[in-house]
């Protein structure tokens, strides 16, 4: 079969001896994230049409305002999941604590966990922009049969199984990896299939886009506001493009494609980053390398971070590799 017209169910079975842990619990794991994102994909279409946009009226434990497509988007992941009886725990942005999941047995024999953002990028939600799922696996650390505890969630992203995303935009792809190359999945809303569109994704190691809430700019590291402005200096292929959607999934996939650099910095609105290390930057990170390209907290590699908390926050800087490297070049100038 040609390679392009491959469905996700055929490449995962091929793929099958490549997984870390060939098993076949985790293609059984993808395949039900596939499913959930197909139904989180249904409703995302429907934004306009049903009363799913706006607030729920609940705020999560990052503070946040959750929008109705939040808690869908969690529910549905959730629910999958724990359904399907491969996972023994679960943690996700919008839970306050991990939930543990026994199997039939009324054991937790399962062996994975996952760690999840189910609708990322929720202030776009209402305005019909981009937005997406992030998703984290590993392999538990604790015996196998003893219950799940918060070290088999505190593991760095080096540790990871799988990672990927789900991005809902003007298609609906699934990208992931398992630590051999990126692969990329498009769904024909037609039939309900997803199929390898973008087989072997690589970040080009250079690239002329930088992407960042310049908003916050008198916030910024001075490291940070250095590279900036190297950036939009004239000079040799500078100033480059400032491209910055606000849902993290659709800029660093369009800067996969295209080339270029995400950052989201320390600033006294983020006085550790925005973004949650654990189910956004790790498995982001893990993508990024895997493509070719980086993932730095502007001073070091992200995947090497041992967690301390569920939800902590780092900075964050992904994309290519060279331009990710000038960056924490800027950085390291005040150290
Ligand atoms: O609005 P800001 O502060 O620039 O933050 C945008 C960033 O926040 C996020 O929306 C955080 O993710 P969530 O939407 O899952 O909370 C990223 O997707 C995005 O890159
Ligand atoms: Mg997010
Ligand atoms: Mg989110």
């Amino acid at each position: 079969m040609e390679e392009r017209n491959k469905t996700l169910g055929e490449f995962i079975i091929e793929k099958q001896e490549d997984f870390k842990y060939s098993s076949g619990e985790l293609s059984r794991l993808i395949n039900s994230i596939r499913l959930a994102a197909k139904v989180v994909n249904y409703k995302v279409n429907q934004a306009g049409l049903v009363d799913i946009t706006g607030a729920f009226g609940a705020q999560n434990i990052q503070g946040e305002d959750q929008q109705k497509l939040d808690v869908f988007a969690n529910d549905t992941f959730m629910e999958t999941l724990i359904n399907r009886e491969i996972v023994c725990g679960i943690a996700s942005e919008e839970n306050d604590d991990f939930i543990t999941i026994k199997g039939r047995d009324e054991c937790h024999n399962n062996k994975y966990i996952v760690l999840i953002d189910p609708l990322d990028g929720s202030s776009n939600i209402d305005v019909n922009v981009s937005v997406g799922t992030i998703f984290s696996i590993y392999r538990r650390v604790t015996p196998i049969g003893s219950p799940v505890t918060i070290d088999d969630f505190l593991q760095p992203g080096d540790a990871q199984v799988a990672a990927g995303y789900v991005i809902y935009g003007t298609s609906t792809m699934l990208v992931y990896t398992t630590g051999r190359g990126v692969n990329g999945f498009t769904l024909n809303p037609a039939i309900g299939v997803f199929y390898l569109s973008h087989p072997n994704m690589q970040f080009p190691k250079d690239g002329t886009i930088y992407s960042v809430n310049e908003g916050n700019y008198v916030h910024f590291p001075q490291g940070v506001k250095d590279y900036l402005k190297y950036c939009q200096r004239e000079e040799d292929n500078r100033p480059y493009t400032s491209r910055y959607i606000g849902s993290l999934v659709a800029d660093i996939h369009r800067n996969m494609i295209k080339g270029g650099i995400y950052l989201y910095p320390t600033s006294s609105k983020a006085p550790n980053g925005k973004l949650r290390l654990l189910y956004e930057c790790n498995p982001m990170a893990f993508i990024a390398e895997q493509a070719g390209g980086k993932a730095s907290d502007g001073f070091g590699r992200i995947m090497e971070i041992v967690p301390t908390e569920l939800h902590q926050r780092v900075p964050f800087f992904c994309g290519s590799s060279n331009m990710v490297d000038k960056a924490e070049e800027f950085m390291a100038k005040y150290v």
